[in-house]
């Protein structure tokens, strides 16, 4: 069981094509049925510790799974039932079906075990789950100690993350691949912990999950994404290597502090702080803003937008940022002043859900309508949220897993802002910026755990540069 750090992400029906070239290739599709049911059951068997299990099937391949997976659980002494939504329809199924020697229960009737596997629907699901469905499902699922997907909970959109009927699971193996319905909201929560089972589909795709930072002897060896990097000084570093970030001051001069610490906390080698505040920290270098101070050719990013406000005299600051010619993180009240058709190419942006339907609409799964801004604007869109996407304009696009919860509330946007800001001014490309500021701006919200506020995660980012 493979964790999804770094592995390519695949709609449907770019898994049924790489499905299809391996059947091209010689692989029947009853030997890769055969391999999913196996490596299911293997997991399950695991898992289960010897309690009772209940496998509900429905008519498609992963009801096929389901099948191969029970037969394989008896062979292992397993107390394994099978319960279906109806008969097999998928030729495969039928045949997968045909080598289960059990009774099959029927679902509006099976009694429940402690170990619930979840076969019913996978990638193929089309439309909502009936009532006689999701009713049986989620009684069942209610009554387990263990829920177990297979390949995505049945009844959620696999490329677009709906929730359709499904009941919650604790556990989802994902076959080969992981799926975007994995890490996006709502139906990420319904899968509960992700691990991949390899059934032996070579998968390419311009979609990954956000990598963790990886020592360089093991990159090959994950065969995963390119891993994530943070610039780290080496003997010959100053400050302006290592990066020196320019934060533009608005009205809520708190923001953009935020954003500041998290600049110098993130690796920042000089942090300039372009309005009024004053005070600690005493490494933060304060100036009153001024078009000339942005010109300093030092700078290797601008962080423009946290706590701006939206008035004119902000809109001239946005302005004067612009013009400074200068790479650029866009966040907050300059998302909202913006017209994206002024946005320089090879910029940052960070819009929230609300500042992204503002700038670009609301078409399409976020993965699809995040990649179209990024290619339309031709700059780095980190479109934020419990499931932040990160697209960049050549059509790649990295999804961040396991976001906190802990980090819906104030200030932690202007954290990331500044995160990304450091990043970029040390010399990473926009979109490996945005993948390093996002992936440690996750990483100090796990560490700090529950209730903290954006000063504490401003101040982890230290502790988990690594
Ligand atoms: N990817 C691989 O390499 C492999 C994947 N496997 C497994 O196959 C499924 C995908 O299988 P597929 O047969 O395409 O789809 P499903 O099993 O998810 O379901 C399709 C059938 O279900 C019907 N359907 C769809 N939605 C509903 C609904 N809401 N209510 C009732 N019935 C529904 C659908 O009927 P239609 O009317 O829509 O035609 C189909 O009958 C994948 O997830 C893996 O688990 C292989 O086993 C191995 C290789
Ligand atoms: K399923």
């Amino acid at each position: 069981m493979i964790p999804l750090d770094g592995q390519p992400i695949l709609t449907a029906g770019e898994m049924r094509a790489a499905e299809e070239a391996t059947m091209v290739a010689g692989t029947s599709v009853d030997t890769l049925m055969e391999r999913a049911g196996e490596g299911v059951a293997v997991a399950v068997h695991r898992l289960a510790a010897g309690a009772d299990i209940v496998i509900l099937c429905g008519p498609g391949n992963n009801g096929g799974d389901g099948y191969v997976a029970a037969a394989a659980l008896h062979r292992m002494g397993a107390a394994v039932r099978v319960a279906a939504s109806g008969a097999p329809a998928s030729p495969a199924a039928v045949r997968a079906a045909a080598r289960w020697h059990g009774p099959v229960e029927a679902l509006a009737q099976a009694e429940p075990a402690t170990i619930l596997v979840d076969a019913l629907f996978g990638t193929g699901l089309s439309r909502p789950l009936a009532d006689e469905v999701a009713a049986p499902l989620h009684r069942l699922a209610r009554a387990a100690r263990l829920r177990i997907a297979v390949d995505v909970p049945s009844g959620v959109g696999s490329d677009d993350g709906a929730v359709l009927g499904a009941a919650t699971c604790d556990i989802t193996l994902a076959l080969e691949a992981a799926k975007p319905a994995h890490l996006l909201q709502p139906a990420a929560q319904a899968c509960g912990t992700v691990r991949l089972i390899p059934i032996g589909v070579p998968v390419v795709s311009h979609t990954h999950v956000l990598s963790s930072p990886l020592p360089e002897g093991e990159r090959d060896m994950a065969c995963v994404a390119p891993s994530i990097t943070l610039p780290t000084p080496g003997p010959n570093s100053h400050k302006y290597t290592r990066g020196m970030v320019a934060i533009v001051a608005g009205g809520m001069a708190g923001a953009s502090e935020l954003a500041s610490i998290a600049a110098m906390r993130a690796g920042a080698g000089y942090v300039l702080h372009l309005g009024e505040g004053q005070g600690p920290p005493h490494a933060l270098v304060r100036k009153i803003f001024s078009a000339d101070a942005l010109q300093d050719a030092r700078i290797g990013a601008i962080v423009v937008g946290p706590g701006l406000g939206r008035d004119d005299a902000t809109r001239r600051m946005l302005d004067a940022s612009l013009a400074a010619h200068r790479p650029l993180v866009i966040d907050g009240d300059a998302l909202r002043l913006i017209d994206p058709t002024t946005i320089p190419a090879g910029s940052i942006l960070t819009p929230h859900g609300g500042e992204f339907s503002h700038l670009f609409g609301q078409e399409g799964d976020k993965i699809t309508r995040t990649r179209r801004a990024a290619a339309q604007t031709g700059a780095v869109i980190v479109h934020k949220g419990p499931d932040t996407v990160i697209a960049a304009p050549d059509g790649r696009v990295t999804v961040a897993g396991e976001g906190s919860p802990w980090l819906s509330t104030a200030g932690t946007g202007d954290v990331l802002a500044g995160a990304i800001g450091a990043m970029r001014a040390a010399g990473l490309d926009p979109f490996a910026a945005a993948g390093a500021g996002v992936w440690l701006h996750g990483a100090a919200a796990r560490r700090l755990g529950p209730a903290f506020i954006a000063d504490d995660l401003a101040d982890a980012l230290s502790a988990v540069r690594g």
